[in-house]
C-alpha cells in the first residue's frame, strides 16, 4: 500500500503529528511538507492523508489551496483528514467540518483532531499576546492526542 501524507505546519506540531502517524501506517509512506518546496509528480497512491493546523478557526492556507487545486486527483484515492488544534470534542468536529470541503469529508476513511500545542517561544509577539488574552496561557502547553493518531492509523490500515 502506498500512502502520501500532505501537511502544513506553522510552529512544528502538525509536522510532529504527521511523523507520529507515518510510523504507525503499514506499507510505503511518503511525507510532503507544504511549507517547503515540493513536487508531486505521480498520483500513484492508494491513500492520501491531508492535515493542517488551525489558526483563528481556519486551517493553514497551504492545505486548503492544495485540496482545491488537486480535487480531481483526490477523488481517485482513499482520503484521510486531520487537523491540529487546541479545541476538543464538538468544537474540533466543527473545525474539521468547516475546513475541509464536503466532497472530501463525505469520502474520508478517517477524520480526526490530533490535538495541539502552544509553543510560546515559536510564537511571534502578536500570537503570544492573542493566546495570553484568549486562552490565558503564558507557558508551553502540549495536548497531542496520541490516542487519536493511533485510532486514525488503525482506520487507514484496515
Ligand atoms: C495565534 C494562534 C491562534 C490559534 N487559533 C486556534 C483556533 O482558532 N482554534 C484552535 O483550536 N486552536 C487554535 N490555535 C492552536 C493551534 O492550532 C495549535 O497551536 C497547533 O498545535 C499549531 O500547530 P502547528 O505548530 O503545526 O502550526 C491557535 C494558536 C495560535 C498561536
Amino acid at each position: 500500500m502506498n500512502t502520501l501524507i500532505v501537511y502544513a505546519s506553522k510552529h512544528g506540531t502538525t509536522k510532529k503529528c504527521a511523523d507520529l502517524l507515518a510510523k504507525q501506517l503499514v506499507g510505503n509512506v511518503e511525507l510532503v511538507n507544504l511549507n517547503k518546496a515540493y513536487s508531486i509528480t505521480t498520483w500513484n497512491y492508494d491513500t492520501v492523508i491531508l492535515g493542517g493546523s488551525i489558526y483563528a478557526g481556519r486551517i493553514r492556507k497551504e492545505i486548503s489551496d492544495f485540496c482545491t487545486k488537486n480535487m480531481k486527483e483526490l477523488k481517485n484515492v482513499r482520503v484521510g483528514l486531520f487537523i491540529c488544534a487546541m479545541s476538543e470534542g464538538e468544537e474540533a468536529v466543527k473545525l474539521i467540518e468547516q475546513n475541509f470541503q464536503e466532497e472530501l469529508r463525505n469520502r474520508a476513511i478517517a477524520k480526526e483532531s490530533f490535538g495541539g500545542e502552544f509553543l510560546m517561544e515559536q510564537m511571534n509577539f502578536l500570537e503570544r499576546f492573542i493566546i495570553k488574552k484568549i486562552s490565558k496561557v503564558t507557558t508551553n502547553q502540549s495536548n497531542i492526542r496520541e490516542d487519536n493518531i493511533k485510532k486514525f492509523a488503525d482506520e487507514v490500515n484496515s
